[in-house]
């Protein structure tokens, strides 16, 4: 046996000639190289580490890239992107200008399908096989979901699908009875039930005309080989039902699964988190959301939360954990989240809907007909608004002022800082009469000692931070810290509009008589956003002032860090800088 399995594998082709009892040494290898990278270069470590066997087992059976393997959100194919030509890239995984953090057509034929998000695998692989058939090409199409995201309605409605046709479709269901944080929901329960062996007689899957296998341990190369084997016999839609272990293979990603879903840094030898500098820092924007509804909560007995799938990420968690029948996890559904939190509003309650910018895109018929439409106050919190970093393209916020901005009825509001937060969510609460959306970054905001008495913000009022004389620069949430920083020495003046919609229209008077010069900043794709809404208001009232919209240009935004990408972009304080003070 060679000492070093992985050294001699490029391709899937190299596997296959492998004996079974090296894959073994090869998962160990696979394992390792995964810590190591992830604990310095930061990433998803979990998900990857527990489909380790599987990964190994379906690139050793099937035909890949002819056959065709997808994985569902892809935030667990660290492995595949090792043993699929991506070896000695793995290093750059998720910096700038390296490999993505999540499987890309563009960067490999092995990457069949683009993922991030979640639950786009059944479909996407059922399209494939109808167009195989259509081709008359004889192939595989391998789906591997997760039992959280399965649980989401699109994967319903490709397995619905599927179930009446005769594609050749093998879903993998990856069954480790956790998401990011703990799966919830009745199909959760009754997997469990499947595990226990109780409810092999009214299988849901075979209901929807699949042949289901399983369940087996997936950590079991050699069983799952020979099921793989037997399956490439079946015809028709086919689902394998797999039992891992997220985290497999590093006792501290095992023990707390919630945590190594996407560590940070951490030792790669003992496993510990790395230890963060003991400084005073301004909080987490989601930790002031998280702290202050449980704070406004106590006070107001409508006020309920919602999240789909994200409590730790978003820490509407604190108030699970305080109230429990107050505050609701209803998996990766965001359609579901958005009308169930109109359902409430329509009995009185105070939804407070978090869901990550990106994420809400799913649920945007919802917003207009469930919620808009009926004037319905939920108050939709946006996290991860803006640029989000290394998750890169799929998941960077940065279409929802676009998204929102064309809908009547709504409110759309960006704070600056953590105080402005707590003041437009304590606003939020006091009564109001239409829907409204908060937008604000992952990370830490600028504000240490934000924990202040409530003050209720007039709806629709911007605010003046600065006064000059040469122009005049608008900006929007809290890319305000890069224009304050940037104007620090210009003679300009600056001001936080704070609403994209309404609009200060009377702010907006003043500023257009003032200043020939005008700039809008927001950390938002300029087509459609806030600068959008500013042209729109100075066309509407015939100014023929200078606008310049700086924001994301009309193009994805690859990842890296949130700094680097702020300079790729020009939205960094310097580039802002350079910018302005040609005009100024
Ligand atoms: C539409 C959408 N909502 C939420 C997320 C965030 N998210 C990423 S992974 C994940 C959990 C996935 O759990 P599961 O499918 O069980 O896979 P595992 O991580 O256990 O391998 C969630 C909620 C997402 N990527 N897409
Ligand atoms: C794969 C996925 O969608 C999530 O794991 C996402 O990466 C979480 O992002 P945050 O780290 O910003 O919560
Ligand atoms: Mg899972």
């Amino acid at each position: 046996m060679p000492e070093n399995i992985l050294q001699h594998i490029q391709l899937p082709k190299d596997i296959r000639l492998l004996k079974h009892r090296d894959l073994t040494q090869l998962a160990q290898e696979l394992r390792q190289i995964i810590i190591d990278v992830v604990a310095t270069k930061e990433g998803h470590l979990g998900a990857s580490l527990g489909v380790i066997e599987l990964t190994i087992a379906l690139h050793y059976v099937f035909n890949t890239p002819e056959d065709l393997l997808l994985w569902d959100v892809g935030h667990q194919a660290y492995g595949h992107k090792i043993l699929t030509g991506r070896k000695d890239i793995f290093h750059t995984n998720r910096q700038l200008k390296g490999i993505s953090g999540f499987p890309k057509r563009e960067e490999s034929e092995y990457d069949a399908f683009g993922v991030g998000h979640s639950s786009t695998s059944i479909s996407a692989t059922l399209g494939m096989a109808i167009a195989s058939k259509l081709k008359g090409e004889i192939k595989h199409h391998i789906a591997v979901i997760g039992d959280a995201s399965i649980a989401s309605g699109m994967a319903f409605e490709g397995l619905n699908h599927a179930g009446v046709t005769d594609a050749n479709l093998l879903v993998i269901l990856n069954d480790n009875a956790i998401g990011i944080d703990p799966s919830v929901g009745a199909l959760k329960q009754y997997l469990t039930n499947v595990k226990k062996g109780t409810q092999k007689q009214d299988n849901i899957f075979e209901a929807l005309n699949f042949d289901y296998s399983g369940p087996i341990d997936g950590h079991d190369i050699n069983i799952l080989i020979s099921e793989l084997e037997r399956l490439k016999t079946v015809k028709g839609p086919k689902l394998l039902h797999v039992i891992t272990t997220k985290g497999k293979g590093l006792k501290q990603a095992e023990n707390d699964q919630v945590k190594y879903h996407a560590p940070g840094k951490f030792d790669a030898k003992t496993g510990d988190l790395a230890i963060k500098p003991n400084k005073i820092e301004p909080p987490k924007y989601q930790d002031v959301f998280g702290y202050t509804i449980v704070e406004l909560a106590k006070e107001n007995k409508n006020i309920v939360g919602i999240t789909p799938a994200m409590p730790t990420g978003s820490s509407l968690k604190y108030m699970m954990d305080e109230m429990p029948n107050r505050a609701f996890d209803v998996g990766i559904a965001e359609q579901h989240a958005v009308t169930m939190a109109a359902g409430m509003a329509t009995q009185g309650l105070i939804p407070f809907c978090n869901i990550y910018s990106t994420f809400l895109q799913r649920a945007y018929d919802q917003i207009i007909h469930d919620v808009a439409i009926q004037k319905l106050p939920v108050i939709f919190c946006l996290d991860r608004a803006g640029l989000v970093g290394e998750d890169g393209a799929t998941h960077h916020g940065v279409f929802d002022l676009s998204y929102l901005r064309c809908i009547p009825n709504l409110i759309i509001f960006a704070p600056r800082n953590e105080v402005e937060l707590r003041n437009i969510m304590y606003t939020a609460q006091l009564g109001l009469k239409q829907p409204l959306a908060i937008r604000y970054p992952r990370g830490r905001g600028v504000t240490i000692d934000w924990k202040q008495p409530f003050s209720k913000i007039d709806i629709g009022k911007g605010v003046t931070l600065k006064k000059g004389q040469n122009l005049a620069v608008l900006s929007i949430g809290t890319i305000a810290k890069n224009v304050a920083a940037a104007i620090k020495n210009l003679d300009v003046s600056h001001y936080d509009m704070r609403f994209a919609k309404p609009l200060d229209e009377g702010l907006l008077h003043n500023i257009f008589k003032t200043y020939y010069t005008v700039f809008t900043v927001e950390d938002h794709t300029i087509k459609g956003g806030f600068g959008s809404a500013v042209l729109e208001f100075a066309s509407e009232n015939g100014y023929k002032n200078r606008i310049k919209t700086l924001g994301i240009p009309d193009d994805f935004v690859e990842h890296g860090s949130v700094d680097e990408l702020q300079a790729l972009i020009g939205l960094d304080a310097e580039s802002l800088y350079s910018f302005i003070k040609q005009f100024s």
